[in-house]
């Protein structure tokens, strides 16, 4: 799996720890910026993130800025993305199994930093279970055409 990650300046922290976290877990991923901690716009990443994902270029995509709100509403308004903003484990592992979730939204000012690693490994490690949920989330789908 190759993961496409961003944030802002409220995210950029927590990034440089999940950066470490998913070399350390041998997964390959391409960080998106900023690529130092200055003020910026979450737009000017999330996009390109979700663009990426919604191409096929990545299979999934991390966002984090203060909230996660930011990103999770600019990321969303990519065709094909279905992003989730979380701050639990159980919604975390949910929301792949049932949304197909293909970006993790976190809150860096939000989330203290140990739960939001195991957030994203909850949210790596999760498989999307089809059956109903398949019916569900292609009726979002249906709708996004
Ligand atoms: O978009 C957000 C709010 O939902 C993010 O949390 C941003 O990181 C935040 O707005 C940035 O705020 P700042 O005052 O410019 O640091």
């Amino acid at each position: 799996m190759v993961i496409a990650v961003g944030s802002d300046h409220g995210g950029f922290n927590l990034k440089e720890s999940i950066k470490q976290m998913l070399t350390e877990m041998e997964i390959e991923f391409k960080d998106f910026g900023p690529l130092e901690c200055k003020s910026v716009d979450y737009p000017d990443y999330a996009i390109p993130v979700a663009e990426a994902v919604s191409k096929g270029e990545f299979e999934r995509g991390i966002l984090i800025c203060g909230t996660g709100i930011g990103m999770s509403i600019a990321a969303n308004k990519v065709k094909g993305i279905r992003a989730a903003l979380v701050s639990d484990i159980y919604s975390a592992k949910i929301t792949r199994e049932h949304n197909n979730s293909n970006v993790l939204c976190i809150g860096e000012r939000v989330t203290g930093p140990q739960i939001a690693l195991e957030i994203v490994k909850a949210w790596i490690h999760a498989e999307f279970e089809g059956g109903r949920h398949d019916r569900r989330v292609n009726k979002v789908v249906e709708y996004e055409k």
